[in-house]
């Protein structure tokens, strides 16, 4: 995670459509100093939780396909969450490994009782065989024995992840460097934290080190709070729903300077209070506002990363 916030920092510093607004992270960080509104982990109540193995297999299979919802009107993160929730409730094996893999597109919109084909559902369905592939191979078919072997540490476990399962590698090349993002292999290791409440399959001694998760909500929540700026030609693409392509600049720059500001928000509060925020607590809070802010207009990527 060192890589997110080091590459992130170097977007930063060397962006040409996003600025990261220092009066903006002022104010910002004045404004949160005192107490962080607290977000509850699954405020939406929408979330399978047993408190054993079986919700570390949920939550993995969920953050596999944790990406893209805007191209459909309707579809949203909670439908994924919920249908998936569902579909275990009325079948314990529903992720097992084996399973998994044998998945095709309409089982998952039966699945998720969906009534037509989902945004980017072919590599959803590849995404799904992968998890259930890769688990069977080295992990004993589950994903709480991957979480295991990290030793309590997210960093282990988001390394691991990434090396072991193509589909988490959120990277890419900006201006000749490459750069990390990893928001699901991330956000994967803050849903068992958060679910877990810190305990069991959630407890990591590093959580500190888990930066925010570069989708498309918090930037356009930061650049409405002032944090972040956008160049003329981006907020113009994004005001009429043009479609970014993955890896252009400005999409990069977009998700590196959330990643950045976000780091820089917690710094600053630090040094005004003495107190370590999460990163992980401030993504929640910015995330929760931003989805329930009907006029937000977010940047439009096809991406399997976020
Ligand atoms: N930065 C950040 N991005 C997040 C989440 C979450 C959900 N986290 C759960 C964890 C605990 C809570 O109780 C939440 O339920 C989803 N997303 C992203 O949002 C987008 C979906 O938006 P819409 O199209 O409106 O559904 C999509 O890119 C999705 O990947 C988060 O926490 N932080």
């Amino acid at each position: 995670m060192e890589e997110v916030r080091a590459t992130s920092a170097w977007v930063a510093s060397n962006s040409s459509h996003v600025t990261v607004d220092s009066a903006g992270i002022e104010k910002l960080a004045e404004k949160m100093k005192d107490s962080i509104p607290k977000v509850e982990w699954d405020f939406e109540g929408i979330h399978y939780f047993d408190n054993g193995p079986l919700t570390v297999q949920y939550l993995f299979v969920l953050d596999a396909m944790n990406f893209c919802f805007w191209p459909d009107n309707e579809m949203s993160y909670d439908h994924l969450a919920a249908g998936l929730k569902e579909a275990l409730q009325n079948d314990k094996t529903s992720f097992d490994a084996d399973r998994l893999q044998k998945y095709t597109g309409p089982d998952l919109r039966k699945m998720l009782r969906w009534p037509r084909p989902l945004p980017l559902e072919d590599e959803r369905v590849r995404l799904l065989h992968e998890v259930g592939f890769e688990l069977e191979r080295s992990f004993a078919g589950k994903a709480s024995k991957l979480v295991e072997s990290c030793e309590k540490s997210a960093t282990k476990l988001v390394s691991l992840i990434t090396s072991h399962f193509p589909g988490f590698r959120d990277h890419t090349v900006y201006k000749g460097h490459q750069v990390f993002l990893y928001k699901r292999a991330q956000i994967f290791a803050a849903d068992l934290w958060g679910s877990f409440k810190g305990q069991g399959y959630g407890k990591f001694n590093d959580i500190e080190s888990v930066t925010m998760f570069a989708d498309y909500i918090v930037p356009a929540v930061l650049e409405q709070l002032g944090v972040l700026k956008f160049s003329p030609s981006l907020t113009n693409i994004i005001e009429s729903n043009r479609e970014l392509s993955s890896g252009s600049e400005e999409e990069v720059e977009l998700r590196a300077c959330s990643v950045h500001a976000v780091e820089e928000i917690r710094e600053l509060i630090h040094k005004k209070t003495g107190k370590q925020v999460l990163s992980v607590e401030l993504d929640l809070w910015l995330w929760a506002f931003g989805i329930q802010c009907s006029s937000l207009q977010h940047h439009r990527t096809l991406s399997i990363y976020y």
